[in-house]
């Protein structure tokens, strides 16, 4: 089945057209500054789609394209499954928007472009949420009144699911078991980044919570904040808008270093980028130390995403920081560069250190072709 799997993001739309039969990748890419048309971008994600249709037609080669498969950030409550898209979810998406703001308005004017552009093309949605649906109420709930639940839904919810559910997989293979074996921590560390507790192949703790804004230090997201530090800005004049602004997209990486971008930050190798990589490295860390606690001793330990695929600096940052759990790093195996899943702790490590490419795509289109077969 030929699947074009959509991850559209606020200001770009990523793309790849998979052939699920062969696992073949025929093309890939993606369409930025939506919205910029100072800066070239095209004015909006119909138009990015029109972009899209004419880079693939070529990529076809008369084949046509038999389903879409969309990433769709925020699936609440009632998502824990892909589903075949209608009027009726599409909507329920849309309610979602304001849990995601970054993420989910932007998936939905993709799959409205596709039924525009394509009205018979079956469309499947694949929530990042999905994965974490298994979360013990002692983990997702937070402690507040609980009308605010139930009035609005405010709980852990938990993101990059697609990925953490791929990455178990892949570990869980690396080691020689089934993924309802493997107990574990992954950390994602990409712009966005999380870290997962799984247990027996679920997930059981996840650092981001009712938003994707919890957890990590991010590229431009600030991760755990004193909430009263947001009052105190209030209180100052600042806006909503402003605060939204401050903690999605100037803070992280960015609102300590000037750089969103873990290779600017490395490449600068300034002071101010060294305090930033202790405050990142410090904090994934204690969630490390957290969720083997969680997870009742962690058989391993798994980095993926942009910077855990590609940045041992910053992994090396972690695991120097594990010796009270025993877990210690093979500096050789650690830099060395491989697209393939590999093991990077020493052999008298307590439990593997392992880099395994997460790879959504793979997994959407996957979802995608088998919600459609049905
Ligand atoms: N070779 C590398 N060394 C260090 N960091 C890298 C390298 N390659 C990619 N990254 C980092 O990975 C991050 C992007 O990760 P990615 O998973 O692609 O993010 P997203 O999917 O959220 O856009 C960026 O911070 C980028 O700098
Ligand atoms: C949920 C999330 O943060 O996604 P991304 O890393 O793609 O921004
Ligand atoms: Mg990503």
């Amino acid at each position: 089945m030929i699947v074009l799997v959509i991850n559209s993001g606020s200001s770009s739309l990523k793309y790849q057209l998979r052939d699920t039969g062969s696992g073949e990748r025929l093309a890939e890419g993606i369409v930025e500054r939506i919205g910029d048309r100072a800066h070239g971008g095209p004015a909006d994600h119909q138009e990015a789609l029109e972009q899209v249709a004419k880079n693939i037609d070529s990529a076809l080669e008369g084949k046509t394209i038999d389903a879409v498969g969309h990433r769709v950030v925020h699936g609440g409550e009632r998502f824990s499954e892909p589903v075949l898209i209608n009027n009726e979810i599409i909507r329920a998406i849309e309610r979602l928007n304001p849990l995601a703001p970054l993420h989910n308005p932007a998936n939905v004017q993709g799959i409205r472009a596709i039924a525009e552009k394509w009205p018979d093309m079956p469309q499947v949605a694949v929530f990042d949420t999905a994965f974490h649906r298994s979360l013990p109420e002692h983990a997702w709930r937070y402690a507040v009144p609980g009308d605010l639940y139930k009035k609005f839904g405010i709980r852990r919810y938990g993101f990059h699911g697609t990925s953490f559910e791929y990455v178990t997989q892949r570990a869980a293979a690396l080691l020689g078991m089934q993924a309802a074996q493997f107990t574990g921590i992954i950390a994602h560390l990409g712009n966005g980044a999380s870290v997962t507790a799984v247990q027996n192949g679920r997930s059981i703790d996840t650092s981001m919570g009712f938003t994707p804004l919890e957890g990590l230090v991010m590229g431009t997201r600030s991760g755990d904040i004193d909430p009263s530090i947001l009052l105190f800005l209030l209180r100052e004049g600042y806006s909503e808008h402003q605060l939204d602004q401050l903690l999605n997209r100037e803070s992280g990486l960015r609102g300590l270093t000037g750089h969103n971008d873990m290779r600017s930050v490395e490449e600068a190798d300034d002071p101010a980028g060294e305090t930033a990589l202790e405050i990142a490295s410090y904090r994934l860390a204690k969630y490390i130390g957290g969720y083997h606690v969680a997870v009742g001793g962690a058989q391993a330990l798994v980095f993926t995403a942009g910077i855990g695929e590609n940045s041992w600096r910053f992994r090396e940052r972690v695991v120097k920081r594990l010796g009270a759990l025993g877990v210690f790093i093979d500096d050789a195996e650690n830099r060395k560069k491989s697209d393939s899943p590999r093991e990077i702790s020493s052999e008298d490590s307590a439990f593997p250190v392992l880099v395994v490419p997460t790879d959504e795509e793979a997994a959407i289109a996957e979802a995608t072709a088998a919600v459609v077969g049905l």
